[in-house]
């Protein structure tokens, strides 16, 4: 098979073409999976069954900032509601809405009050006299006897009297920019259940509610091996023949942004034998992690130390009908399970976006999964027949998706540029503009 690897960002692979017959849509061999490739959805199986005991770890009590990215362990029912008591939305008078006033000579549809004393917010006031209106700031409780609230800017004056001087002020109704006890969240009720992923609205929440812990499914522990004699460690000079290795820094991010805490190495090798050696004292240390992740050599090449280090271990290698992100590796060492992702960075990407993270997402609750949508594509594409292709797109404001970049798996520079992943499924092999297309937002 040829790969859309070898090729330029813009050179599409020949197996792209449009069949004869049906256009766009591959005619049926094997399974439907290139060359019997295995299915995306079979390799994730095996992840998920892989990575089951994870979700078994015992839950842990974490600070809300250390909370942040892992997932909660329990249902969170609110300890009190929110808001806590009857507030003001506005900065104004508090009133009760069927209170006459003092009766004194304010025009058509309003009424004039006696001032009562300002109300601060953090302050708990006295009951609203009849005939009064109090000051009343943003957020202040509302006094006993007061039902609304009007604006300071529709007083007259607007402005705010001292206490016993008056005030005329609009007719409200009842309930006007009055935010009531429980309006937002009722005690009690379960507000985020077990599962949800813990980001900063969750921990604002959480904050909001008086929490100070979170009971979490404790996060992974991850440790990111980048393999390869070519490799450079990014802010040191390129030998010839050198790449700086993005692999490390890409999947940390990724993973750490998924509430995974990710450790990166590199072996920059292509011994088997230093790979292996380097896997079993980081399986073996103390700082022993729950899962550890290779990327690179795991093709056909002369040199794949990655194969030749996991070869008598309990890892199995496959091809997936997937590009980016076709050699795959998976199983355990020294105990603990091992994923081999490809070499190239958005292989790499892609294997963490498709196989891993829904994984993750599914297995754990966090991180939470990618929001997906389907959208008119700007342009045509082609791709492999019996590959799932993943390509690097933009979401644009008209709502179609624009690729960025060709379908190759060296493309960094478009894939920072990118924000969506579109999906091309196996059986398609050319789509045209305007056609619907799945979207993940990355
Ligand atoms: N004859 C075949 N050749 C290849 C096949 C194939 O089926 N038959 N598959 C291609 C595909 S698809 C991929 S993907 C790559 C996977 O290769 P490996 O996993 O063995 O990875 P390497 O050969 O080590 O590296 C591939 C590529 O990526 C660069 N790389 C590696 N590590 C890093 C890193 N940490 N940071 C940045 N770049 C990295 C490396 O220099 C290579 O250019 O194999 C194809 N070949
Ligand atoms: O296309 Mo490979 O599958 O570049 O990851």
């Amino acid at each position: 098979m040829t790969h859309p690897d070898s090729g330029g960002a813009a050179a599409a692979p020949a197996e792209a073409r449009p069949h004869d017959g049906r256009p766009g849509h591959a005619p049926a061999h094997g399974q439907g999976h290139a060359h019997g490739h295995r299915s995306v959805e079979e390799h994730r199986g095996r992840l998920a069954r892989l990575l089951a005991p994870l979700a078994d770890r015992a839950a842990q009590d974490r600070s809300l900032d250390a909370a942040l990215g892992t997932a909660l362990a329990a249902d969170l029912a609110a300890p009190l509601s929110l808001p806590p008591f009857d507030n003001s939305q506005m900065d104004g008078f508090a009133v009760c809405s069927s209170d006459p006033g003092t009766g004194d000579g304010a025009g058509p549809g309003r009424r004039r009050f006696t001032v009562a004393e300002p109300i601060p917010a953090g302050a708990a006031p006295p009951p609203l006299r009849p005939g009064h209106a109090a000051p009343i700031m943003t957020g202040a409780m509302l006094p006993a006897g007061a039902d609304a609230v009007v604006r300071v800017e529709l007083a007259v004056p607007a402005a705010y009297p001292p206490e016993g001087g008056s005030v005329d002020l609009p007719v409200v109704e009842a309930g006007t920019y009055v935010r009531r006890a429980g309006s937002d969240v009722a005690a009690g009720a379960v507000v985020l259940p077990a599962g949800t992923a813990l980001g900063p609205a969750q921990l604002g929440l959480a904050a909001g509610l008086g929490l100070s812990m979170l009971r979490v499914r404790p996060p992974l522990r991850a440790v990111l091996v980048s393999t390869g004699a070519e490799l450079a460690a990014p802010g040191r000079p390129l030998a010839p023949g050198q790449i700086h290795d993005a692999n490390g820094a890409l999947l940390r991010a990724a993973l750490r942004e998924s509430g995974v805490q990710a450790r990166a190495v590199a072996v920059r090798s292509d011994e088997p034998a230093e790979l292996r050696g380097a896997l079993e004292r980081l399986a073996r240390g103390a700082e022993r992690p729950d899962l550890l992740i290779t990327t690179g050599g795991v093709s056909k090449g002369a040199f794949e130390a990655t194969k030749l280090a996991l070869d008598g271990h309990d890892v199995e290698f496959a091809h997936l009908a997937l590009q980016p992100g076709g050699p795959q590796g998976l199983g355990t060492f020294a105990g603990l399970p091992l994923i081999a992702f490809p070499g190239n960075p958005v292989s790499c990407w892609i294997s963490w976006e498709v196989l891993l993270r829904p994984v993750l997402s599914a297995l754990l609750g966090a991180p939470p999964a990618r929001r997906r949508l389907r959208a008119p594509l700007a342009e045509p594409l082609e791709s492999p027949a019996g590959t799932l292709q993943v390509r690097r797109a933009r979401l644009r404001p008209d709502g179609a998706v624009g690729l960025v970049g060709g379908p190759g798996s060296h493309l960094l520079g478009a894939l920072a540029a990118s924000d969506a992943l579109v999906m091309v499924p196996e059986d398609v092999t050319a789509l045209a503009a305007g056609d619907d297309v799945e979207v993940w937002l990355t």
